[in-house]
């Protein structure tokens, strides 16, 4: 047993999730006319109803007492402060101080790192202004039109995310400014690169190299391809790389070895872990597609955020009640996975870019004193946007026999004030959750077919299918736009739900040795499917299926 599972604490709260098995939340609903008001809280211009979930306040208390059991506020006080609470790679975790708007240094190894990321920042609206009023020239003398972005995994899911969520902002670049397309290419298939090419112009464009290791397969894969098209075009004249070629790296020797002028490289530090670090310079091209002055917004919003985060009381704190409400069902109820349904379009990326900060953050086996642990830790997160889900998996989140808590997301207002499309997509936001809660009893079932005329048969066959057992918990999450400042505050708010889920578990929530075997064996690999007759030494499966490969390719 760990010193998790074996505290008061948790056996508390085991007691009590025998308890809330029984509740149903209809009837708590129906008892409570204050429960709304109670179970919500606002802060950054997030709205956050945690209502219609199976909790009553001694749950959120003892929850409260776990949170804290697990020192709590000493770990974020580490966590703001620099200290290197990233254990196993020795690292401080600070993408916070990328998005920080006061006047105290923040150190690592005794240095503020405050005055080289405001360096880096200046460095990023000024090229970006160079580029978007055009008098960033490439090699035969015209300004940018399309950006390409290469990177993988953090250097790429949340720049995609955002410019997609932020698309209606590009669209109103400043006076005299323009706005370029923006394309990501991650993959290492050669189809990604090939397609993106037949779309861009080189003379106009610019490649951004954005890898923090600058060592990544597909990125320098992705890069050389990238490159030698460059070169092809302009005649193999290398001076064109310092026109079309920027990097962001935490690499400057991998970099230069790479060919682009080091002037041309945006920094950032070993202290901005991947899947956080679209506030460092891998947000370079949200910058260079919205405009530097709204990447700021996105800034302050998370910025507002960690505010919050870091003085709102525990029952007023939105990323720690997220995160007790995950635990709970994580723990303690055996659900595996949640759900994240944004209803909004330009949001249609969250979901996977949620997917690594969190899976990527709190999949672990291994607590933080080395020992295997003995309870669950990060769920699998999955969704799509609402309307689309509710045609394809929600079936599966009413009626089938796993509890998927969902969290609901969606703006008041559209980008797109087209008829009454806001006005239907958001009565189907406000549904899903009460029919999710509300359920529909075989009582209320059998009548609804006695109102259609059925016979008695007929009803005894069909109602059980039509009953929805209900009670299945939601957090709704609300705002008034999806502007830069919302989203910033939203994506600061779940990062602080990780992050303090890692505490619970005593997990490192910011290394990630899980994606290294992989890479090792394709490395192995690789030689071995150039070589005829290379001796395959792995078991009889993958022996069999490289052999396969060998046969069939052309
Ligand atoms: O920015 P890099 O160093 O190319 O890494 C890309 C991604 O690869 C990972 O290391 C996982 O393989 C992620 O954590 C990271 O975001």
């Amino acid at each position: 047993m760990s010193r998790l599972t074996e505290s008061n604490e948790w056996k508390a709260l085991e007691a009590k999730a025998q308890e809330a098995k029984k509740w149903n939340m209809r009837e708590m609903f129906a008892k409570d006319a204050k429960r709304a008001e109670k179970f919500s809280a606002e802060a950054c211009g997030i709205f956050l109803d945690y209502s219609k979930n199976l909790i009553d306040d001694e749950t959120m208390a003892k929850l409260q007492d776990l949170l804290k059991s697990a020192k709590f506020e000493e770990i974020r006080a580490k966590y703001f402060g620099g200290e290197k609470i990233n254990t196993t790679e020795k690292r401080a975790v600070l993408h916070t101080a990328l998005r920080y708007k006061g006047n105290e240094p923040i150190c690592v190894d005794g240095k503020d790192v405050m005055p080289e990321v405001r360096a880096v920042l200046k460095h990023m609206e000024e090229f970006t202004k160079l580029v978007r009023t055009g008098k960033w020239k490439g090699h035969t003398g015209k300004s940018i039109k399309y950006v390409v972005n290469i990177g993988i995994g953090g250097s790429d899911l949340g720049p995609v995310m955002v410019t997609e969520a932020l698309k209606p902002y590009a669209d109103k670049p400043a006076e005299g400014e323009y706005s370029p397309t923006v394309y990501f290419v991650s993959n290492i298939d050669g189809t990604h690169m090939a397609e993106t090419l037949k779309k861009v112009n080189l003379e106009e464009t610019l490649f951004i190299v954005a890898s923090k290791t600058f060592t990544t397969l597909e990125t320098m894969t992705n890069a050389q391809t990238a490159k030698a098209a460059v070169l092809k075009a302009f005649n193999g004249d290398e001076k064109s790389i310092a026109k079309h070629f920027v990097a962001l790296s935490t690499n400057t020797e991998a970099v230069a070895a790479f060919g682009i002028d080091t002037a041309n490289m945006f920094e950032f530090w070993n202290w901005v872990g991947g899947r956080y670090s679209l506030w460092s310079a891998i947000g370079l091209s949200i910058a260079l597609r919205i405009g530097f002055e709204n990447y700021m917004k996105l800034h302050q919003g998370a910025y507002e955020m960690d505010q919050h985060f870091k003085t709102a009381p525990a029952d007023k704190n939105l990323p720690v009640i997220l995160a007790l409400i995950g635990v709970w069902y994580n723990n303690f109820f055996g659900a595996s996975s949640y759900a994240m349904l944004p209803y909004d379009q330009y949001l249609h990326r969250l979901t996977a870019y949620f997917q690594q900060a969190d899976m990527e953050s709190n999949g672990k086996t291994v607590d933080r004193d080395s020992k295997r642990v003995d309870y669950q830790t990060g769920p699998i997160l999955w969704g799509e946007p609402g309307t689309n889900g509710q045609h394809a998996f929600y079936q599966l989140i009413h009626q089938g026999t796993k509890m998927i808590p969902c969290d609901f997301i969606a703006p008041a207002n559209s980008h797109n004030k087209v008829g009454d499309h806001h006005q239907k997509l958001l009565s189907n936001f406000f549904a899903q959750p009460e029919a999710l809660m509300n359920g529909k009893t075989l009582a209320e079932a059998t009548e609804e077919l006695r109102k259609d005329g059925k016979s008695e048969e007929e009803i005894a066959f069909l109602a059980p299918h039509k009953v929805f057992e209900g009670n299945k918990p939601t957090n709704s999450i609300m705002m008034d736009y999806v502007s830069p400042e919302r989203l910033g505050a939203l994506i600061a708010m779940y990062e602080h739900k990780i992050f303090t889920q890692g505490v619970i578990w005593n997990i490192n929530s910011y290394d990630q040795w899980g994606v290294e075997l992989g890479k090792q064996l394709a490395k192995k690999i690789l030689p071995e499917l150039a070589k005829a007759d290379a001796e395959l030494k792995h078991d009889s499966s993958t022996n069999a299926l490289i052999k396969w490969f060998k046969k069939h390719q052309k």
